[in-house]
C-alpha cells in the first residue's frame, strides 16, 4: 500500500472549527520517514490547526484521512500512548506547569516533573537534561519563560518519539539552546528514522537542517518540496527571504465553499452527526 511509505498521509481532509467555513477544504499531504519538515505560512494560515489534526487533537473525517505512520492519528490513541507520536506545542508560559494540557497548580521543581515521566531510558533523560541544560532544583514558577520552556521540551522528548510535531517551540530558547536542539533533532532524524514536522516563522540556520518545506496559504497547500531543490533558494539570499517574497505576493484565495450544511443537531447525538465536524470535545477525554 503506498500510505505504507509515509510517515504521515493526509488525503482530501476537510476540517472546519464549529460551524464556519472550512480552514482545510480537500486538503492532502505526504511526508516521508526521516524528513525534517519545516511548514510556513502566515499568521492565520492553519499551521497550527493542522499539527493539532496530525496530533490527533481533533477528529477529521474517517480513519483513512490523517494517518500517522499509517495509524489514524485521532483513533489509533496508542500513537500517542506509546510515545512514537510526540507534540509540543502550546507555551506553558502561564501556568506554573502542566501535565498535558492540564495546567498544575503548585511549586514543582524541574526534578519532579521531568523524573515524574514514567518509563524512560535514563541515558536519554540524562542527555536530555545536559543538552537542554536544566537545573534540576529549578522551582517551576520562579523560572523565566525560557527555562520553563526547556522543561517542557525535555519532558516531550523523553520517549524517543518517531513522528514528532513541533509548533514553535524554540521561540524563548536562546540562541545557544535553540542551536543543540536543532542538532539534537537532526541526530534522531538520521540515526532514528523519525520524522519532525516544525512550523516556525524563525528560520535561522534552517537552510541547511530542514530537508522539506511545505508552505500553506490560507488553508490551501501551496508548496511541499525537497529543501535542496526548492528554485527560489537558489537565486536568493536565504530561506528567510524566500518565505517573506511567497508571503508578500500572496493574494486572497478564494474563500472555500463548505459542501456540507451545518448538522441538525439529533436528539441522539449530542453533538450532531457529521464526520467533517471539529471534535475537539471528544479529544478532552482523550
Ligand atoms: N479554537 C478555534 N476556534 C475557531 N477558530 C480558530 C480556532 N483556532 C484557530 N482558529 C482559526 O483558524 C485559522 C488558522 O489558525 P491557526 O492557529 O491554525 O493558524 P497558524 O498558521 O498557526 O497561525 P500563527 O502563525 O499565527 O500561529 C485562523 O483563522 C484562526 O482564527
Amino acid at each position: 500500500m503506498e500510505g505504507e511509505s509515509n510517515s504521515i498521509q493526509v488525503d482530501g481532509m476537510q476540517f472546519s472549527y464549529d460551524f464556519q467555513s472550512p480552514i482545510f477544504f480537500d486538503f492532502s499531504l505526504k511526508i516521508s520517514p526521516g524528513s525534517r519538515c519545516l511548514l510556513v505560512g502566515a499568521n492565520g494560515s492553519g499551521k497550527t490547526t493542522l499539527l493539532r489534526i496530525l496530533a490527533g487533537k481533533h477528529m477529521v473525517g474517517g480513519r483513512d484521512v490523517v494517518k500517522v505512520l499509517n495509524f489514524s492519528a485521532f483513533h489509533d490513541t496508542h500513537l500517542v500512548c506509546d510515545g512514537d507520536l510526540a507534540y509540543l506545542g502550546e507555551s506553558w508560559s502561564k501556568n506554573v506547569g502542566s501535565a498535558g494540557e492540564i495546567p498544575l497548580q503548585g511549586d514543582f521543581s524541574a526534578e519532579h516533573m521531568i523524573f515524574g515521566v514514567e518509563g524512560v531510558d535514563p541515558v536519554r533523560r540524562e542527555k536530555l537534561i545536559e543538552l537542554l541544560d536544566i537545573d534540576l532544583q529549578w522551582r517551576m514558577h520562579k523560572v523565566s519563560d525560557g527555562q520553563r520552556r526547556r522543561v517542557q521540551i525535555c519532558m516531550g522528548l523523553l520517549h524517543p518519539y518517531k513522528v514528532l510535531l513541533l509548533d514553535e517551540v524554540t521561540v524563548d530558547l536562546d540562541v545557544v539552546a535553540r542551536m543543540d536542539l536543532l542538532d539534537f533533532f537532526k541526530e534522531e532524524c538520521e540515526q532514528r528514522g523519525a520524522t519532525i514536522v516544525y512550523a516556525t516563522h524563525i528560520f535561522d540556520g534552517l537552510e541547511s537542517w530542514a530537508t522539506d518545506l511545505v508552505y500553506i496559504q490560507d488553508g490551501v497547500l501551496k508548496r511541499s518540496e525537497k529543501l535542496p531543490e526548492l528554485p527560489e533558494l537558489k537565486s536568493s539570499p536565504n530561506l528567510l527571504s524566500v518565505v517573506e517574497n511567497w508571503l508578500r505576493s500572496e493574494t486572497t484565495i478564494e474563500k472555500k465553499k463548505p459542501v456540507i450544511a451545518p448538522p441538525k443537531v439529533q436528539k441522539s447525538s449530542p453533538f450532531g452527526s457529521s464526520p467533517f465536524q471539529s471534535s475537539r470535545h471528544m479529544a478532552y477525554f482523550r
